[in-house]
């Protein structure tokens, strides 16, 4: 059902007005998020893992907001447009220019000679077109509305998509400070000037992205990591005396719910030794055709000339299956409390069709949308946004580069593959776990030991060049950085850099290593980014406030490489494991908003907006009890809060963004809200193929804004009549043309509580009243009014986070 219908349907959104949009305005397919209809038959398993209950109330020092400014006058000269580049708030990781683009006004022309009469009387716009790019781009790229997608992808996913894709969440106002925002607000700040260093740069994700696209067809685009396709069968549940409920599941004391023992029989028919088999040998013969199609030099710089399999020389032995166990806590990520492997279809809840999953959700292709939004406005021809697409490749970057050339169509196949999951088990990985994720629990410095030959000093000269033509460095399993780091597996791949796991043999841990593009830009905006951690750790020097932990940094071949802590998954992968569809317990969501309120409450200290806070950029340790918000890339001082209508993914952009109003910390208490519902729900809050539409979603479930904040914003008129209608830029759905459909949201349609209510059926009295208090943290998150959106000191002290540290 298209937004379009639910409009007509719903009857409590008053259609007033139905007029010709301008030609230029692009066809709009309205979004949907529905509830969770079925959760049945789901087959979400969690292990078990212990609760954190840092101390929320330590706090650090503050700080001379000019100090922390960096370096101002040369972040000047890489000064943000909007239109220049879409999503701007992100680093600009493909682009090396530091000249501004076009100035954005020049576009008003364009937007208001269209022929809706409405237009010419905007005044306020400078950001004309943000929402409406060329309609030649939808003949050009066409692509379904944000449902049709997630429909798609539940039967075509490419495992190869990053996993925090260059690629993946307040009320009426109780509680909330206005003067406490009032305090940090700049009226006229420059949150762009250092950041556009970046962002014209390459720095922001979605700019990255199009950057990327705009060099032309990736020829090594980023692989899964291993850990997306491992399996976890362990079964745990932690705790007993369930009641037998009506709808045949098991209720537990804590909130989650339990599988009966029949469905689990049926469900999970795994045959490991089988499976173990086959990947083996998938492995081997991938190897061997690697091995033949590398050059000498690499074959001998690799080590692929010795005994495959063999482990690695001084590399720790591995784990064995059996040693795979659950640490003990108190709380289960599944919401059926049973840890089991959630990679198997069968095990799989029918997918309501409606709703899309966050699970599934890919926020690279609306950073790319919203990329190419920005470069259509500015009539350059760099780049073809959509000829960047990583669910389409899966070659390894760690591979060879003869290898990794001859294997480019693959992923393609594979992508088109109606029964590929991108998730599923690696069967051309080399460098995948050898055994099902669910089997070995190992330390940290025994992982993904088996196929990687011993460290190597690579030197310059063996090769000509070290880079690809984007300027990432073509990683080698073998290679030993700055003399320590034993390059293990790749990561993942953003716009601004390649990151790989290595092990420290200095201090035998595992870290992860942010290997940045080879490129002056890039490398500012990376000495911005560890500039900004280094702060953060300073002001957190026990480790305590769940942000990621920068350990060192240094130069190789060229390259600015970052050296983090290593983490596990991200938390769009730990609902895709736990929560598919359906979303976890509400245990684990206490325990994850716990952890990333302390975060947040350190970053406000601190005077750092993150500004790209979503599932894919918070990251867990292994048994996934632990949090860390990490990809500070977009981050900057507070007091850089230039007016830019693409800052944060959109799906979790505060409306204030959209709406061109000056913004602040409560950005970032908007995503966190959208990510929490996501987590129970396993679905997106608010969707929207365009600002236009995110508007609309925003307002079907938190209601109309206030006129007086939509007075503030200077890109209200591109969304709002005169009267201060929303005017809903859609399809007709018979003419196929764009059109512009003037709505009163006089009562929110798709309300939060509801649609939270539909996602927790089975729940006890208890259950319940703790779902009612999430329900309330959320409302205050999602405030429109960002002046009247809690904080996270306020949502510390909230009673459904209180408890944790109370009880
Ligand atoms: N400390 C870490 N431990 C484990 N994995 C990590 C770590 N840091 C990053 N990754 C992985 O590497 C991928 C890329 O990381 P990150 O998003 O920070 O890079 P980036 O180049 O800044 O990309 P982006 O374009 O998203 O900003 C992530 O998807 C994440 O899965």
């Amino acid at each position: 059902m298209t937004s379009s219908e639910s409009f007509d349907e719903e009857g409590e959104i008053f259609e007033t007005e139905v007029e010709k949009a301008p030609p230029s305005l692009p066809s709009v397919s309205g979004p949907s998020v529905d509830r969770i209809s079925n959760r049945n038959n789901r087959g979400s398993r969690s292990p078990v893992v212990s609760n954190h209950s840092d101390d929320a109330r330590s706090s650090s020092s503050r700080h001379d907001r000019r100090d922390r400014q960096g370096p101002r006058d040369d972040s000047r000269d890489y000064h943000y447009r909007s239109d220049d580049y879409p999503r701007g708030e992100k680093r600009r990781r493909g682009d090396s220019r530091g000249d501004r683009g076009p100035d954005p006004r020049q576009h008003r022309v364009h937007y208001e000679a269209g022929n809706d009469p409405n237009y010419g009387r905007r005044s306020r716009v400078s950001y004309a077109d943000i929402d409406r790019s060329d309609p030649r781009e939808f003949n050009r790229v066409p692509y379904d509305s944000p449902d049709e997608r997630y429909q798609n992808r539940e039967s075509k996913r490419s495992r190869t998509q990053s996993r925090s894709p260059p690629r993946g969440p307040r009320g009426d106002g109780r509680g909330g400070r206005r003067g406490h925002y009032d305090d940090n607000r700049r009226e006229n700040g420059n949150r762009y000037h250092e950041r556009d260093t970046v962002r014209h740069n390459g720095s922001h994700r979605n700019s990255r992205e199009q950057s990327v696209s705009e060099q032309g067809d990736l020829s090594d685009p980023s692989k899964r990591d291993a850990e997306n396709r491992s399996k976890v069968s362990d079964r745990t549940s932690s705790f007993s005396g369930a009641q037998k409920t009506t709808n045949g599941r098991n209720v537990e004391k804590s909130g989650v719910l339990k599988r009966d023992f029949e469905e689990i029989e049926i469900e999970e028919p795994v045959d490991e030794a089988s499976l173990i088999e086959e990947r083996r040998k998938k492995r081997e013969a991938i190897k061997a055709k690697y091995r033949g199609q590398a050059t000498p030099l690499l074959v001998s710089a690799l080590g692929l000339d010795s005994t495959p399999n063999s482990p690695a020389e001084g590399s720790a032995t591995p784990a064995t299956p059996s040693s795979r166990e659950h640490t003990p806590g108190d709380f289960t990520i599944s919401k059926d409390g049973i840890a089991a492997p959630i990679d198997n279809p069968a095990l799989h809840s029918p997918i309501d069709i409606d709703s899309p999953s966050a699970a599934d959700y890919d926020p690279t292709i609306d950073m790319q949308e919203d990329a190419k939004r920005g470069q259509e406005h500015r009539h350059i021809k760099e780049v073809s946004s959509g000829s960047y697409d990583e669910t389409k490749t899966t070659v390894k970057d760690v591979l060879p580069e003869n290898a990794s050339e001859k294997n480019k169509q693959k992923p393609v196949e594979k992508a088109d593959d109606d029964d590929f999951d991108m998730f599923a088990e690696g069967d051309d990985d080399m460098f995948a776990d050898p055994l099902p994720k669910s089997t070995k629990k190992e330390p940290e410095t025994a992982k993904a030991v088996p196929v990687i030959p011993a460290a190597k000093q690579l030197d310059a000269s063996l090769l000509d060049n070290w880079d690809d033509p984007d300027g990432y460095y073509r990683v080698i399993p073998t290679e030993l950085l700055d003399g320590r780091y034993h390059v293990q597996t790749n990561l993942g791949r953003g716009m601004f850099s390649g990151v790989v796991r290595a092990l420290d043999q200095t201090t035998n841990k595992q870290v992860a290593i942010k290997i940045i593009r080879n490129n002056e830009t890039m490398k500012k905006a990376g000495i911005k980014e560890i500039e900004i951690l280094k702060k953060l750790c300073a002001a957190d020097p026990e480790d305590k406030k769940h942000l990621i932990r920068l350990e060192r940094y240094f130069e190789h071949k060229g390259h600015l490489c970052i050296v983090f802590e290593n983490l596990s998954i991200n938390l769009r992968e730990v609902l895709k494991k736990y929560g598919r569809n359906e979303g976890i317990s509400l245990a684990a969501v206490r325990s994850y908003a716990q952890q990333m309120f302390l975060g947040l409450s350190l970053m406000r200290k601190c005077n750092i907006l993150h500004a790209d806070l979503k599932p894919d950029n918070v990251l867990a340790n292994e048994n996934c009890s632990s949090l860390k918000i990490c990809d500070l890339g977009s981050a900057s001082d507070a007091s850089e809060n230039d007016i830019t209508p693409y800052l944060v993914s959109r799906f979790y952009r505060a409306p204030e963004i959209i709406l061109g109003i000056p913004y602040d910390y409560a950005i970032d208490m908007w995503s966190i809200g959208c990510t929490l519902y996501e987590l129970f729900t396993g679905k997106i809050l608010f969707t929207g193929r365009t600002n236009n539409q995110m508007l609309r979603s925003i307002m079907e479930c938190r209601g109309k804004f206030p006129h007086k904040l939509l007075r503030k914003g200077q890109f209200t008129m591109l969304h709002f009549d005169d009267m201060l209608n929303f005017r809903s830029i859609e399809k007709d759905k018979i003419t196929g043309k764009d059109i512009i459909k003037t709505l009163n949201f006089n009562k929110p349609t798709r309300e939060l509580r509801p649609r939270l209510l539909s996602a927790a059926s089975g729940m006890t009295d208890a259950e319940s009243r703790d779902l009612n208090l999430f329900i309330d943290l959320l409302d205050r998150c999602l405030n429109l009014n960002p002046e009247k959106r809690c904080t996270p000191a306020e949502a510390l002290k909230h009673p459904f986070i209180h408890r944790i540290t109370t009880r």
